[in-house]
């Protein structure tokens, strides 16, 4: 059967977003996922967004990382599927329930609020994720912060000095970490400004990270090095997020629709 798709992107993070509300989709297994997503024989894209129909919100959003993987949160296909949607969106995900409205070429989004709990992150066993006693060579003294998804954020003094396709995916399959983690590593430029890189759980170095942005943001306002709103500056682009503690982390930014495609869905089995 054909399947119909639109590819987007938020700051370069891109997407195949498949709409089960206008097309029977048959069941999606990891396999299958990953194979729409491989960038030498599939679509491919960082990860890949299916929308179904919810109960409790406008619309339910599943998303299916690079390698196939099941996920909770991906805040800059948020911003993308609002602006598919075209008005303000409350939108179901495994991760909680975003509320999304569209600005001048991308959205704002109510992430929801952060957690910091060990076992919320989660980690393997209990530990302060305020200030971990936890390094992988000249990576030390991590936080770790779930957005609806597992974030680990170090400070460095210069993000392009850090080989993180190499510490990336040591950190991602850590034990520390039982549903492993997506790796960011910042630094604070002043009160105002972080820059950002990702090594993303289920997907590698990606052009820029929504839930990564947020989770290092949170993490620096906790730990005193900026104010809210603060710019997260990614190899992509820049996002900007406020958030004060006790609250919900809001994310502004762009979102782009690239092209609309079909495929034969028997093509990726
Ligand atoms: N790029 C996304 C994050 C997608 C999921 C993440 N890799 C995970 O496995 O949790 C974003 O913009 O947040």
């Amino acid at each position: 059967m054909r399947v119909s798709f639109t590819k987007m992107h938020g700051l370069g993070n891109d997407f195949v977003v498949l709409d089960a509300r206008a097309q029977d989709l048959p069941a999606l297994d990891k396999a299958r996922a990953a194979a729409i997503a491989d960038r030498n024989t599939g679509i491919g894209c960082d990860q890949l967004i299916v929308l179904e129909p919810s109960d409790t919100a406008d619309f339910r959003m599943r998303i299916y990382n690079h390698d196939g993987g099941e996920v909770g949160a991906c805040g800059n296909a948020t911003r993308a599927v609002a602006l598919l949607h075209g008005s303000e969106a409350r939108i179901e995900t495994s991760g909680g329930l975003l509320v999304a409205s569209p600005t001048a070429g991308g959205a704002s989004v109510d992430m929801g609020e952060p957690r910091f709990d060990w076992d919320a992150i989660p980690l393997e066993y209990p530990m302060d994720t305020f200030s971990m006693p936890v390094s992988w060579e000249m990576l030390a003294d991590p936080g770790a912060v779930n957005v609806g998804n597992p974030h680990v954020i170090f400070f460095v003094e210069d993000t392009d000095a850090v080989p993180l396709d190499r510490l990336g995916p040591e950190i991602e399959n850590d034990s520390l970490f039982p549903e492993r983690v997506n790796v960011n590593v910042a630094t604070v430029e002043n009160r105002g400004r972080i820059r950002l890189r990702v090594w993303e759980r289920g997907a590698g170095l990606t052009r820029a990270c929504g839930t990564g942005a947020c989770a290092t943001a949170v993490h620096a306002i906790r730990r005193k090095l900026v104010d809210s709103p603060v710019t997260v500056a990614l190899p992509g682009g820049e996002l900007e997020i406020a958030w004060q503690p006790g609250g919900s982390i809001r994310m502004t930014g762009p979102a782009t629709e690239s092209f609309r495609g079909s495929f034969e869905w028997d093509d990726f089995a």
